[in-house]
């Protein structure tokens, strides 16, 4: 029997006589698949056939109207175009990155208004005071006494990666969007996150899968408190577990004076650090925010900070969380959690 029907027209496959083969070429086919010459002796096979070839067009046809309308933001290809000079991630190393992340159990350890009450500096101060009150030598086994309060989880030094930023920048929510899965549409709240500036007040640290910590800071600027912007910069520079900060700017916005002096802060004291624009789902016109980037200067710092572009709410201009990816591929390899 020779099947002439509509959906079947066009085809181009070869002639078969197994039912299943010619039912597996056109489910797994990847192009169009129509013109089936088939030798089929019983009516009823053939429609069913038939069906399936309708079936697996129809959803082709929807596949491909979705891909279609994905609208893609214009500034797509920048975290490609401004980082050239570092080797973009293998595709085994993304999957290996997102496999962490979606697996990763996410606990907040501790949120302090002052550096020193921080659980590992405590410990750090006692055996400090202790050297100095009971003049222990260094290399005394009595340096380190056997048992301390604070649980060992707490100051086990992990590396730590934290987020800067005037406020209202989107430091919280960065946070929350790199532990939320991919392709889910609402941020999971580990974070608090708020329209009004200068909403996180202390240092507030997450422990991801126990294999690093992330620290949400307060925002420098308006509408937070001197202190705070202290806190923080006693935290950068005291602090030996942290391996990389991560400037945030709004992308709508651009660079202001006290993110050019934080910028330049970090270089001059040798603090590894990387850029993130942020909101990037507010941007209307993407040459502007370039231009910005050109007169910063920061493309000709040495130590080459990376620049990556994210948004983290979605719109219908901007439908994906983009840029994440990346994000949570340098975060894996400062930690050094990438090798094996
Ligand atoms: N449109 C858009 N809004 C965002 C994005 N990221 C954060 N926001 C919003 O910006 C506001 C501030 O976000 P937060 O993450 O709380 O900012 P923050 O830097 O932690 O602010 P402080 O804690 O006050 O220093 C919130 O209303 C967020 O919903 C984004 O990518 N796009
Ligand atoms: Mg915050």
């Amino acid at each position: 029997m020779r099947i002439t029907n509509k959906s079947l027209l066009h085809c181009n496959l070869p002639k078969l006589s197994s039912l299943s083969s010619i039912r597996d070429i056109v489910l797994n086919s990847k192009k169009n698949v129509s013109n089936v010459e088939l030798d089929i002796v019983d009516k009823s096979t053939a429609q069913n056939l038939l069906k399936d070839v309708d079936k697996m067009k129809n959803k082709k046809l929807l596949v491909s109207k979705k891909r279609k309308l994905e609208i893609k933001p214009p500034w797509i290809d920048f975290n490609a175009k401004y980082n050239i000079n570092y080797d973009s991630p293998k595709r085994a190393q993304f999957q290996k990155t997102s496999e962490f992340f979606n697996n990763a159990k996410v606990e907040f350890e501790w949120g302090v208004a002052s550096f020193k009450s921080i659980p590992s500096e405590i410990v750090k101060t006692n055996f400090k005071e202790r050297e100095i009150n009971d003049h222990i030598p260094i290399n005394s086994t009595k340096r380190f006494p056997g048992k301390t309060k604070i649980p060992f989880k707490l100051i086990n030094g992990l590396p730590e990666i934290t987020f800067l930023g005037r406020s209202n920048a989107g430091k919280s929510s960065i946070l929350n969007n790199l532990v939320t899965q991919l392709g889910r549409q609402r941020l999971t709240e580990e974070a608090r996150m708020s329209s009004r500036p200068g909403f996180t007040k202390t240092l507030n640290c997450f422990n991801i899968g126990n294999k690093f910590r992330l620290v949400d800071t307060p925002g420098y600027g308006f509408g937070s408190r001197i202190n705070q912007g202290g806190l923080t910069m006693e935290y950068i520079e005291n602090r030996e577990e942290l391996v990389r900060c991560y400037v945030l700017i709004p992308g709508d916005q651009g660079f202001t004076n006290l993110d050019m002096q934080i910028i330049h802060y970090l270089r001059d004291i040798g603090k590894p650090f990387e850029i993130i624009f942020t909101k990037m789902d507010k941007v209307k016109n993407p040459e502007t925010l370039q231009k910005e980037i050109d007169r910063s200067g920061i493309m000709d710092f040495p130590s080459l900070p990376k620049l990556l572009f994210t948004n983290s709410s979605i719109s219908k201009s901007c439908p994906k969380r983009y840029g994440i990816s990346d994000l949570r591929y340098t975060i894996l390899e400062c930690c050094n959690l990438l090798s094996n």
